[in-house]
């Protein structure tokens, strides 16, 4: 179906299963395992006698030799990317303060990997390589237990992942946050999902910390009428497959677009929103509103566009597909959707590691110590003043 309007409400919002969710997460921190056990019987109708998946081996000796080349060439590019871009420590010197920040890696991780349409191995490698090259000490897994794909299980041996959980949905977030007889509480919970595994992150992100909402997806195409049509519909039709919840814009100055598009996807069952601008800037103010997971500038001369661009996770540049950073361009996979790119974005190895600052004054500029016992005085905090002026001689 084709809307020439986009809609106030997204079809991906989450906050429609916050209340379902909250039961869901209050069920299983008051019976643990057995609230799990229940609830993958009714909401992924599976009968299971342990949630931990204690087949790993010979499942990922089951993976095809081209399967497993792809995966150990893509995890080289994502390594790359990720080493690439990691944080080093760094220090210096100022007013006769010596200070500077360590990066430490989060000690346990969870990551969900979603699975109730379809098995997303690759999402595994999306969370798991940053947690990695981040040097995360424990990082779990969870699927849905249809889901336990061969490949999840090689790709969980070569990250090291010390437990694979057969959960999906909020229980399994719920799980990785309070801990059960057999899952590990974890101290952050990152991943992709529907809207009941965004709820649940959402809602717990009172207790632990979460890599923001990450679902369901979203694109926004910006096309000007170099685009080729056959590869905006093939792009469309590729974030369409994330199933009905996913939303979908394609902003054109080309009505020869606007037209062809609509005769070839009228007729899919998913919605998408197809709208004409009159230039790609006011495409790009449009889509910096909209803050979308991806963003396609198929136009002439992308990049001098990407200063122009405030909100979005991931933008694909020219003809680049989206769907070849869905896989294996670098940049993640896991991004943020309902807006929450206006203030964060993708998951990257700073989401697996914690600045600690520190700062060293042996010999400090009277300055800068006058400076902060008027400021302590002035907010009525004698004892901060005192203890600053102690140790100072003042
Ligand atoms: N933005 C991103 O970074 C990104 C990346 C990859 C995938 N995604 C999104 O991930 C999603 C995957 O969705 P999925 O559904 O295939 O798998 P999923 O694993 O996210 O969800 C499946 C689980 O949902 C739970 N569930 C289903 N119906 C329920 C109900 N009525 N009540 C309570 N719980 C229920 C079940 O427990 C099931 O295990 C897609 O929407 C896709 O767009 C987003
Ligand atoms: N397009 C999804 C992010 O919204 C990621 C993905 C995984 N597999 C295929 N696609
Ligand atoms: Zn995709």
């Amino acid at each position: 179906m084709i809307s020439s309007e986009l809609p106030k409400n997204r079809p991906n919002d989450f906050t429609k299963a916050i209340l379902t969710v909250e039961e869901i997460i209050k069920l299983v921190r008051e019976k643990g395992d057995k609230a799990l056990l229940e609830l993958e019987e009714k909401l992924d109708h599976m009968k299971l006698d342990s949630v931990v998946e204690d087949k790993i081996d010979e499942l990922a000796s089951k993976i095809s030799p081209e399967l497993k080349e792809a995966i150990d060439y893509i995890y080289e590019q994502l390594v790359e990317f990720h080493e690439t871009i990691k944080p080093y420590n760094a220090g210096g010197n100022s007013k006769g303060v010596e200070f500077g920040v360590i990066w430490k890696p989060i000690e346990k991780v969870g990551i969900y990997v979603p699975g109730g349409n379809k098995a997303y191995p690759s999402t595994l490698l999306m969370a798991g390589i940053p947690a990695k090259v981040a040097g995360v000490n424990e990082i779990y897994a969870a699927t849905p237990p249809s889901k336990i794909d061969p490949v999840i299980c090689y790709i969980a041996k070569k990250l090291g992942v010390k437990k694979l959980y057969r959960l999906g949905g909020a229980q399994a977030i719920a799980a990785f946050a309070y801990g059960t007889e057999s899952v590990k509480k974890v101290d952050k919970v990152v991943g992709p999902g529907n809207i009941y595994v965004q709820a649940a992150k959402f809602l717990v992100s009172r207790d632990i910390g979460i890599d923001g909402i990450e679902g369901p997806t979203e694109l926004v195409i910006i096309a000007d009428d170099t685009a080729k049509v056959e590869d905006l519909i093939l792009d469309m039709r590729a974030q369409a497959e994330h199933g009905l919840s996913t939303f979908i814009v394609l902003l054109t100055t080309s009505q020869n677009i606007i037209d062809e598009v609509k005769r070839e996807l009228e007729s899919d069952r998913n919605v998408y929103y197809v709208v004409k601008v009159s230039s790609v800037e006011e495409a790009i103010k449009i889509a910096n509103e909209i803050s979308p997971e991806h963003l396609s500038l198929y136009v002439t001369n992308p990049k001098r566009y990407l200063d122009i661009v405030s909100n979005s996770g991931a933008v694909s540049l020219g003809s680049t597909p989206p769907a070849i950073i869905d896989y294996a361009a670098g940049p993640n996979h896991i991004l943020p959707t309902n807006q929450w790119a206006r203030f964060r974005g993708g998951v990257t190895v700073y989401d697996f590691l914690k600045p600690i600052m520190y700062a060293n004054l042996e010999k400090p500029d009277e300055k800068l110590i006058q400076s902060a016992i008027i400021l302590a005085k002035h907010e009525g905090f004698e004892f901060h003043a005192k203890s600053i002026g102690a140790r100072y001689g003042r």
